[in-house]
């Protein structure tokens, strides 16, 4: 799986080229600046990030390792449970929701496990739609209903007929908008309430879906959705299709949250774990040049 990452950098290594065309054994910090600042890495991000350095020429190592510290944050540990695990799935509409919930379904049938979906995301006909298509495409079961039905009442049946065949894994879709936030407030917990009531300790997992391509934009919208719900885990979509991969560090700094994968294409495949030595080694091979 190696290189996937390095590889979906390539807008946000060509944001960098920009600022800083020819690498170098060491910067000011000046250059850096506009370098972090051009991949998109947050203003008071890399304001935290420069200040901590005290060199006048800064080495690739030294600003590995501030980088690696601002993903302290990302590695993530499984909760004990019992089968099926249940995940449930949560973001706006077209940050890559569905594309991402075939992606999960597929790599856990790789990995030779049971997995149903649960359509949740009831507001929305086409999200269902969307969903049973990736479903039928991937030889998945699918537990849905029409639209406007109550999307707990979906994600019940899903956990019930999940644990009553014997399936490893549950992935429910939710709904990325409602009429009102404090509607959409109120439905994520409601689900999250049946989904325990369904299945003691589910959901076991609350993944929030960000657009990689929204950059820092995305940070607010991740904090609402952890105060609503909280989340356990992000998966970055599109990274393959933005050149604000920075944005990742912003992200997982402001939330203290690990980042489980990131999508780096369209396919089903294309979900790479996130491996943050991958992807700060991915942008610092763009900058620095190695000491000889
Ligand atoms: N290049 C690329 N495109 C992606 C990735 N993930 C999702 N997409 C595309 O982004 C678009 C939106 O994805 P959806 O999965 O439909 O988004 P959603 O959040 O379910 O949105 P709704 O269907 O509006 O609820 C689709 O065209 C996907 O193919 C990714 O990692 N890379």
């Amino acid at each position: 799986m190696f290189g996937f990452i390095k590889k979906s950098l390539s807008k946000t290594v060509a944001a960098i080229k920009t600022v800083a065309p020819k690498k170098k054994i060491t910067f000011t910090k000046d250059e850096l600046e506009d370098i972090l600042l051009e991949a998109d890495v947050e203003y008071a991000l890399v304001e935290i990030i420069l200040n901590e350095i005290y060199q006048d020429k800064i080495t690739r190592e030294i600003l590995r390792s501030k980088l690696l510290a601002t993903l302290a944050y990302t590695s993530y540990k499984e909760p004990k449970f019992t089968p099926p695990f249940v995940e449930l799935i949560v973001g706006v509409n077209g940050a890559g929701k569905t594309t991402t919930i075939a992606k999960l379904a597929y790599k856990y049938k790789q990995e030779g496990k049971k997995v149903l979906l649960g359509a949740g995301d009831t507001f929305r006909a086409a999200a269902i739609e969307q969903l049973t298509l990736w479903a039928n495409r991937l030889d998945i079961p699918v537990v849905s209903s029409k639209q406007g039905h109550d999307s707990s009442a979906v994600a019940y049946d899903a956990i019930d007929s999940a644990k009553a065949k014997g399936f490893d894994n549950v992935i429910i879709d939710t709904a990325g908008r409602l009429h009102t936030q404090t509607n959409l407030a109120n439905e994520l917990k409601k689900v999250k309430r049946i989904c325990d009531k369904a299945h003691k300790g589910a959901p076991h997992r609350t993944v929030l879906i960000i657009d990689g391509t929204q950059g820092n934009s995305a940070i607010s919208q991740a904090k609402a959705f952890n105060e609503m719900i909280g989340i356990d885990g992000i998966i970055i979509t599109k990274l393959d299709g933005t050149a604000k991969g920075g944005s990742i560090f912003s992200i997982a700094y402001a939330l203290e949250l690990p980042i489980l994968y990131v999508g780096t294409g369209e396919q089903p495949e294309n979900l790479t774990p996130f491996d943050k030595y991958e992807f700060v080694d991915g942008l610092l091979d763009a900058i620095f040049v190695e000491e000889e």
